[in-house]
């Protein structure tokens, strides 16, 4: 079966670049990505691409090149899905705030929607593609939902995880690790379908690296590939505070075990604490996904990878007011770098907004400058803890964009994200115009520690003993 003809519900950090990817590589096959968020989708079809809602490089070009070609963004969903053989579900998954499993499960309302209105609106036969993160299962209620509500058409579930990581993201889609097709192959449609999705991938991807299992495994290999990735973060982050007791270095802890070919030398990079949409919302519905079947001890395992987390974020600001001697209030903080990481405008579950927080009941003053990040997201990132009002916030905060003002004045810098031009600023001139002592943060291990103790600076980083 060759597909022409593609939609994708949700214009996501994840449905966006994917279905720009698979647009780029399938020129015989239409793409059509919608949302229900106009302002969203009117962003995706903005002229300069510089308003284009998400910021990932390599990303504008790409749509440059596709969109009105066979790439398009629309809100009608139901000409779309009505259009579509092959359908991706890319909706958002988070973490539900009511109810049961309320702070734990995942909050599938926005799935079972798309599930319904395929349902309403097929009148031939649809494959219907997981890409969204889904609790392992749920391929079985979005079937129950298409075969009891839909028009007696024929709907065949794949599960289909996306493994790219922000700001590496089209990296990530042209070369990927594996794709990973999960789907029925006890029957011929079953086959047939999970066939015509290899056949996309083959555009650009070797054979050996697209791996087809069942329905299951697929779903729950995200959630363990994602709780594998965060724990990974978590143990190296928990030896970094035995390092800055004992005297050891985390990095080279890191280059030492890493060098470890069982072990892996990646994402061994001690932080202030992972952040990113997923990590947390998935381990805590793998844990959801544990207790909900009596499984005590695995969920407890797990759950200690977000506790260490949680940890380390209030271990960095709490180091920070005990350094400034047990009190920052009133004292100008500058944060460098806001966004979960690098490369990405993207702020979702950032340390930078816990550590913020903490220093903000302290009645710190900060100033933050990220090369990416709006002022609007950073007040809405604090708004949603609700933790104090946004007046307060803005009477306490304040963004700069230039990192140079954001740092005269300042008593302390915290560096949150691991931005690349961190380490090519002019950092004896931002000493000068430091009060003294000038205090350095680095949670993120990214400075040079001797040529900025040479300029003058009090320089802690994350995982380095003294
Ligand atoms: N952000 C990431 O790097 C990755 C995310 N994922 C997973 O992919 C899924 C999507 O994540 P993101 O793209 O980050 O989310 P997102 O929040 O950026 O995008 C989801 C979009 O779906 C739209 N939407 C929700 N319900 C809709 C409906 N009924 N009809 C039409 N549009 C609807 C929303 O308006 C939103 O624009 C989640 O399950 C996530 O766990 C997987 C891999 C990587
Ligand atoms: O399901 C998802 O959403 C995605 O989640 C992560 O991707 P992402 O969150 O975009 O970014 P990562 O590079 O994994 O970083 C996550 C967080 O961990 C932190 N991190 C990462 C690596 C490391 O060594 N140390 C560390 O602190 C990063 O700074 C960041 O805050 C996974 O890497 C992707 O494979 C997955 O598809």
């Amino acid at each position: 079966m060759k597909i022409k003809n593609i939609c994708c519900i949700g214009a996501g950090y994840v449905g966006g670049p994917t279905m720009a990817v698979i647009a780029k590589q399938c020129p015989n096959i239409k793409v059509t990505i919608v949302d229900i968020n106009e302002e969203r989708i009117a962003a995706w079809n903005s002229k300069n691409l510089d308003n284009l809602p998400i910021f990932e490089p390599g990303l504008a070009e790409i749509i440059e090149e596709t969109r009105g070609k066979n790439l398009f963004f629309s809100t009608e969903v139901n000409k779309a899905i009505d259009e579509a053989e092959m359908i991706f579900i890319s909706v958002n998954t988070p973490t539900k705030t009511y109810g049961k499993g309320k702070g734990m499960a995942a909050d599938l309302k926005y799935i079972e929607l798309c599930a319904r209105q395929i349902a309403k609106v097929a009148k031939q036969d649809k494959i219907v593609v997981e890409k969204s993160t889904l609790p392992v299962r749920t391929a079985s209620a979005i079937k129950s939902i298409l075969d009891n509500v839909g028009n007696g058409v024929n709907f065949q579930i794949l599960s289909n995880p996306e493994f790219l990581a922000e700001g590496t993201a089209i990296q990530d889609l042209l070369s990927p690790d594996r794709v990973l097709i999960g789907g029925d192959t006890s029957t011929k449609e079953g086959e047939i379908a999970i066939q015509a999705l290899i056949e996309i991938y083959s555009n650009w991807v070797p054979k050996e690296r697209i791996l087809t299992t069942n329905v299951w495994s697929s779903e729950l290999s995200k959630l363990t590939a994602n709780a594998f990735l965060a724990q990974r973060v978590s143990s190296i982050n928990a030896m970094s505070e035995i390092c800055e007791k004992t005297g050891a270095d985390i990095r080279e802890v890191s280059k030492a075990i890493g060098m470890d070919s069982r072990i892996g030398s990646k994402f061994l990079n001690a932080s202030v604490g992972f952040g990113g949409s997923c990590f947390q919302k998935d381990i805590l519905n793998l844990v959801y996904i544990a207790k909900s079947y009596g499984l005590n001890e695995v969920a407890d395992y797990w759950e200690q990878v977000i506790i260490m987390n949680d940890y380390q974020k209030n271990r960095f600001s709490d180091n920070i007011v005990s350094t400034l001697y047990n009190t920052v209030s009133g004292k100008k903080i500058t944060f460098l770098g806001w966004a979960f990481k690098k490369d990405t405008n993207d702020t979702r579950e950032s340390a930078a907004i816990k550590v913020a927080d903490n220093l903000l009941n302290e009645q710190a003053k900060i100033a933050v400058y990220d090369p990416k990040v709006v002022e609007e997201r950073i007040f809405a990132d604090l708004d949603d803890l609700k933790t104090r009002p946004l007046e307060e916030n803005k009477s306490l905060l304040t963004v700069e964009s230039d990192p140079y003002l954001a740092c005269k004045n300042s008593h302390a810098i915290a560096i949150l994200t691991e931005w690349d031009e961190f380490k090519n600023y002019n950092w004896e001139k931002i000493y000068s115009n430091m009060q003294k002592p000038a205090f350095i943060f680095d949670g993120r291990g990214i400075l040079n520690k001797k040529e900025l103790e040479d300029i003058g600076f009090t320089f802690y980083k994350i995982g380095s003993g003294k």
